[in-house]
């Protein structure tokens, strides 16, 4: 059953009229993972901002989004406010641009929760420090004193996900959440964010350029390719035989890094067809 049904998206720059993508379609079933993959600049990231309406104000974009049965394309910005985060829950490539740098962590997720669900200080201290440590982040006091500023990219990206640990949103948007960050740290992110999943069973968009890290986390892939849909399909199906030549090339281009992802993650050797 599908969660969320993208139709007919199209985004355009409203300052020059150029349409970056024309016209996309795909659905997010219901506790599924679904990787969107696709060279630098084919339009992901600005799906992934439709769908929360998050893009610059210069970027327009029309067709519907439904969410649970519901028109989201069409609320009021406030209506669209309290869905994000609690509903919908949107993890960046950079963690640093998720908080506010004058300000320390626990203050960014005092005002999150406070606003999602109106709890006092010790209740929200007292969850952070269990999903925080249920993300393997040691001091989560310490951390919730700490600026952005003093934390690496990989801290940064397991507060995000024990955040979402305590919203429990319905559906998280992950914008390639391991582009920042040293290769060990991506590796414990990624098993952070398939523990969130075993964990929540919650429904994923998974944006990322590294198959590798597809292959392990997402149940179904759209590949998109100059802001248009190329192929889509069950991972497994899609990794064993890539129909369109641009897919194939891409699984090819990544066979090495999956190797050096099973070799560090320790999981089955890869088979290339
Ligand atoms: N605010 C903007 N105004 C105008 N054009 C934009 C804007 N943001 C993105 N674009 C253009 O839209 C296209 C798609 O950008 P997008 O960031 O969605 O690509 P992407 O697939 O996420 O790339 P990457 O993997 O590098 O993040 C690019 O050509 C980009 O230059």
């Amino acid at each position: 059953m599908s969660i969320l049904l993208i139709s007919k998206l199209r985004i355009w720059d409203g300052s020059t009229g150029k349409v970056i993508i024309p016209a996309i379609s795909f659905e997010l079933n219901s506790g599924s993972c679904l990787a969107i993959v696709g060279e630098s600049g084919s339009g992901k990231s600005l799906t992934c901002r439709a769908i929360l309406r998050l893009n610059q104000r210069n970027i327009r974009q029309s067709g519907e989004i439904v969410f649970q049965g519901e028109r989201i394309d069409r609320l009021a910005e406030n209506e669209m406010r309290r869905r994000r985060g609690k509903q919908l829950y949107m993890i960046p490539q950079n963690g640093m641009r998720a908080f506010d740098p004058t300000s320390v962590i626990g203050v960014h997720l005092r005002d999150t929760l406070v606003h999602h669900f109106g709890w006092n200080r010790s209740e929200i201290v007292e969850k952070m420090k269990l999903a925080m440590q249920s993300v393997r982040l040691k001091d989560p006091v310490g951390i919730m004193n700490k600026y952005p500023h003093q934390m690496s990219g990989g801290m940064l990206q397991r507060v995000m996900i024990s955040l979402a640990i305590v919203l429990e949103p319905d559906i998280i948007i992950a914008d390639e959440p391991t582009s920042a960050l040293d290769t060990v740290s991506k590796y414990e992110v990624i098993e952070q964010f398939c523990r969130l999943r075993e964990k929540m069973g919650c429904s994923m968009i998974f944006v990322s350029h590294d198959l590798g890290v597809v292959r392990k986390i997402a149940d179904e892939i759209v590949v998109m390719r100059d802001g248009n849909i190329v192929e889509r399909g069950e991972a497994s199906v899609l990794f064993a035989k890539p129909q369109h030549e641009y897919t194939r090339h891409l699984v090819a281009s990544h066979a090495g890094i999956h190797e050096h992802f099973n070799r560090v993650i320790g999981g089955p050797a890869y088979v290339s067809r």
